[in-house]
């Protein structure tokens, strides 16, 4: 029986990202609560996250025992802080003046679970940002793409020109660290199309 593969985010950066893999699958609106616990490190937070995603995606699912649900999740970190996303521009200015000129973790962590089991994969990337000035980040932010970002940037938008260095996976600050994801799908005994 060959599985059938579900991405449970809303999240059309995921599912751009899953596509590139190259295999089927249908995508599942899932809503979870993003709260980080009291003494949760960063990486367990960003793990359960993405796990009660991928178990909220089979859960609506019911009776589907050949399924299998991909869930992910992605967090920007400074001095053990989390950034989620920016509730408005005040928070997202707030958050690039702190990104401003240092060196933070993006954290992503991917579960695939499905009737048989639940499998992790969980990809740690560092960015340094450039020193950005006030007008460059009243200009960002004005362009609307911090909103719904973690960390409020995007790299894989104009947030490219404040990243001085990556070191780690381009993919993963994006969403859905694809090294990793392709690891957990084969795992699963997912491959792309013919
Ligand atoms: C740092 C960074 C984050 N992001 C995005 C990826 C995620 O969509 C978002 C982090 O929020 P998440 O809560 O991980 O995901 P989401 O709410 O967008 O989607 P879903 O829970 O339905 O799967 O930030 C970028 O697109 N580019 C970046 O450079």
């Amino acid at each position: 029986m060959t599985p059938v593969l579900y991405l449970a985010s809303q999240s059309p950066r995921r599912r751009q990202l899953l596509e590139q893999f190259g295999a089927d699958f249908a995508v599942l609106d899932v809503d979870v609560p993003e709260q980080r616990a009291q003494g949760e490190s960063p990486r367990d937070y960003v793990s359960r996250v993405a796990r009660d995603k991928a178990r909220a995606g089979l859960a609506a699912l019911a009776h589907a025992s050949d399924a299998l649900v991909l869930g992910a999740d992605t967090e920007v970190v400074l001095d053990d802080e989390v950034f989620g996303k920016p509730q408005d521009a005040a928070a997202a200015a707030a958050m690039l003046r702190r990104l401003s000129g240092r060196t933070h973790a993006v954290i992503s962590a991917v579960w695939l679970v499905g009737a048989t089991g639940e499998q992790c994969e969980v990809c740690v990337s560092q960015v340094r940002f450039a020193m950005l000035d006030e007008p460059t980040i009243a200009t960002y932010v004005a362009t609307g793409e911090p909103f719904g970002k973690a960390g409020a940037y995007a790299i894989q938008g104009r947030g490219a020109t404040l990243v001085e260095h990556l070191d780690g996976s381009y993919s993963g600050v994006m969403g859905l660290p694809l090294f990793e994801t392709a690891r957990l799908l084969r795992r699963g005994g997912i491959s792309p199309a013919d």
